[in-house]
């Protein structure tokens, strides 16, 4: 497990990072969203132990990270601003990351250049962005590591690639309890693979939740109350939101599906039903709850 115990970064007088704790749990996705400068690269690089804080440590299954090479060992950290030796081919990175790395899979990282259609010999400084945010990915990958560290990984790549690197991401989940990290703006990329979302907010996380707990407490109900009633009959409902188009309800409510069932059935309506939500919705009607606009703080 990595844990972030109250950490803070500042560059002269700007806070990048403040007081922030997380625990990233072993075989889980982590996805840590928030706007520009939110201080989501910041927060990568300390758990990287790239930037020592200026307060508070992080752990490694408790052993610290920074200065700490058998740790580094641990995970592969792909930045935001990848970079490769001068003049290196893909094959001289093999070289490399199979010196740093002991368990660097130099078979897989051939067979895998290939599936991508990229060339082991050609000049990376010759590839397109993409081509390069590939080539990254399958170095990371390869290296077999228990940890991935992803800054702004799927920018940059197409949307037929986004899901090849998706689907890498799983298979190693499954097959070896790889454990990403993935830092992104963009909430409907994480939907799909994350377990786990803090929201970084100004440097500092404004909520980290379990998606299968959000999900779990919180639902949308369409319904159509019986003639003579209205939303304020609706009093044992615990509700977030309540929008009514003609006699259409749509509610946001907390609560786990039972009780909201058992609550609608009592209400006896002309119709319900349950709808999932869309994790974009769950975090509008959270961040709503503390008092802020999501929209203003990833879109
Ligand atoms: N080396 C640095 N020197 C000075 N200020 C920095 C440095 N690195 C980051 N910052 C500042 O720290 C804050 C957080 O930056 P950071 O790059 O961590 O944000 P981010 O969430 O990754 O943003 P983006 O999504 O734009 O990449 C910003 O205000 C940024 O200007």
């Amino acid at each position: 497990m990595i844990k972030a115990d109250n950490i803070t970064k500042k560059f002269d007088n700007i806070v990048a990072v403040d007081r922030v704790s997380a625990e990233i749990k072993d075989g889980s996705v982590f996805g840590l969203i928030g706007t520009n400068g939110a201080g989501k690269s910041t927060f990568l690089r300390m758990i990287s132990g790239i930037l020592k804080p200026d307060e508070g440590i992080v752990t490694f299954d408790g052993e610290p990270v920074y200065e700490n090479e058998e740790v580094k060992g641990r995970f592969f950290y792909i930045s935001d601003d990848q970079y490769y030796f001068n003049n290196a081919t893909p094959s001289d990175m093999m070289n490399y990351y199979s010196r740093v790395y002991k368990k660097f899979d130099r078979e897989r990282f051939r067979s895998l250049m290939e599936k991508f259609g990229l060339d082991m010999r050609r000049k990376i400084q010759t590839f397109s962005k993409g081509m390069k945010k590939q080539l990254s990915v399958i170095c990371g990958i390869c290296a077999n590591t228990d940890y991935l560290l992803c800054d702004e990984t799927f920018d940059g790549l197409d949307p037929v690639m986004r899901q090849a690197v998706k689907s890498l991401f799983a298979n190693d989940m499954a097959e070896r309890n790889l454990t990403p990290i993935i830092a992104s703006h963009n909430l409907r990329e994480l939907e799909d693979i994350c377990d786990h979302v803090g929201l970084l907010h100004r440097g500092g996380i404004l909520l980290s939740r379990d998606l299968d707990d959000m999900k779990l407490n919180i639902h949308k109900v369409q319904c159509v109350l019986k003639e003579g009633m209205t939303e304020d009959d609706l009093t044992a409902l615990n509700r977030i939101k309540t929008e009514k188009r003609g006699k259409l309800y749509t509610l946001t409510v907390r609560g786990s599906k039972e009780e909201v069932e058992e609550l609608m059935d009592s209400y006896q309506t002309v119709f319900y039903e349950m709808i999932p939500l869309s994790l974009e919705e769950i975090f509008i009607s959270e961040t709503e709850v503390a008092g802020y606009d999501i929209k203003k703080l990833i879109f």
